[in-house]
């Protein structure tokens, strides 16, 4: 990405910041989390950049936006779709987008990054920020399983730094897990704390990041039944939503290997975390889920 390569260098004391009224939002990463995020960001009044590689993939994110965005009127402006069209149209004036965020980053309160899940890359882009943003801007990572902290390490501002974390369909999932880390400085955690609420979210507050899912891909959890038989149970013996392996291909199975890989290196020994052959063999040949149409599961457009 162009924005990669001129840095504006400045330093910036780590003194302590008051409390930010988040209004300028930027989001890195356009994907389906980012995606999800700037749409809520926007609808409920901030001033919103997406950032990503490539005009198609931002193209792609202002399409999936607004046509759940018309989900949501549906339902919110049912005996009034006048209404529902002006307010669409309102939201997506709060949303730019950008591969060349310089200008964004400048005037940012928050910079939140929900890009691929890997520490280095992770790492690379705070650091990269740090150099740019003003000193008020809080940094966030929507991060599934990484350490809010070793991602913070890349930077100047580890007080101001956190993990927000949101929940996939993020237009209606209500949690978000504001996770502090021992650097993390109190005004941080509260700005963010008042940004979900502002968001219409319920957030709590946490340390670390809890596993939520196991992976279904994992031969223990289907040694005794189908996938279509263990997701039917989950969602009507345990009342789930989706079953783990429908959940998987909604989340992405990309994500779900970085997330496995990540947790069986730093507990090899752990059989819960051992490497999914079916997993890895999805992955390999780009069967990625519902975003590719195949995972798990296979889906029509
Ligand atoms: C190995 C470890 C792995 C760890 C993984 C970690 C991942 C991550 O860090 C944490 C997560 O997010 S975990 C993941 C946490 N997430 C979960 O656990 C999710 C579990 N799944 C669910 O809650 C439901 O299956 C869905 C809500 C996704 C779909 O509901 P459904 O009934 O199956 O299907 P439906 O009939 O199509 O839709 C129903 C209604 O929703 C509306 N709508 C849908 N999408 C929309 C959108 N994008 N926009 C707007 N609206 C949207 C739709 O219009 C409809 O409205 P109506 O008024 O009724 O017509
Ligand atoms: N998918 C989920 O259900 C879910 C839920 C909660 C949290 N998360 C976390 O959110 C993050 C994103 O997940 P996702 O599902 O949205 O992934 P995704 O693959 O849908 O989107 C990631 C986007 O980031 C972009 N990207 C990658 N590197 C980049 C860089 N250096 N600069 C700018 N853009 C870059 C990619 O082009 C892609 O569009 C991950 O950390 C994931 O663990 C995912």
């Amino acid at each position: 990405m162009a924005f990669f390569t001129h840095h504006i260098k400045r330093s910036f004391s780590s003194s302590a910041v008051r409390n930010v009224v988040i209004k300028n939002v930027t989001i890195i990463g356009g994907g389906q989390m980012g995606a999800g995020i700037a749409q809520v960001a926007a609808s409920t009044g901030h001033s919103v950049t997406l950032v990503d590689m490539t005009d198609d993939i931002l193209k792609k994110a202002m399409k999936g936006i607004q046509s759940s965005l018309r989900r949501v009127v549906k339902k919110t402006f049912s005996g009034d779709p006048e209404s529902g069209d002006d307010f669409i149209q309102k939201v997506m004036q709060n949303v730019s987008t950008s591969t060349e965020p310089s200008a964004a980053i400048a005037t940012s309160d928050l910079i939140l990054e929900a890009i691929v899940e890997n520490m280095k890359i992770k790492q690379d882009l705070f650091g990269f920020l740090d150099k740019m943003a003003p000193e008020h801007t809080i940094f966030a990572s929507n991060t599934s399983s990484l350490p809010i902290s070793d991602i913070a390490s890349a930077t100047s501002r580890p007080d101001r730094c956190a993990g927000l974390h949101f929940f996939n369909p993020v237009p209606l999932m209500k949690l978000v897990e504001v996770v502090a880390t021992t650097s993390t400085s109190p005004e941080t955690s509260e700005s963010l704390l008042n940004f979900t609420k502002a968001l219409g979210k319920t957030p709590v507050c946490c340390k670390f990041l809890n596993p939520c899912l196991v992976c279904p891909g994992h031969p223990w959890v289907h040694r005794h039944a189908s996938k279509e038989d263990i997701d039917t149970g989950m969602k009507l013996g345990a009342g789930y939503p989706m079953g783990p392996f429908e959940l998987s291909d909604y989340v992405g199975l990309d994500t779900i290997k970085f997330i496995m890989d990540g947790w069986s290196k730093k507990e090899p020994d752990n059989p819960i975390f051992a490497p999914s052959q079916l997993l890895n063999k999805l992955v390999a040949e780009g069967k990625l889920g519902k975003k590719t149409l195949e995972g798990f599961y296979k889906y029509n457009k």
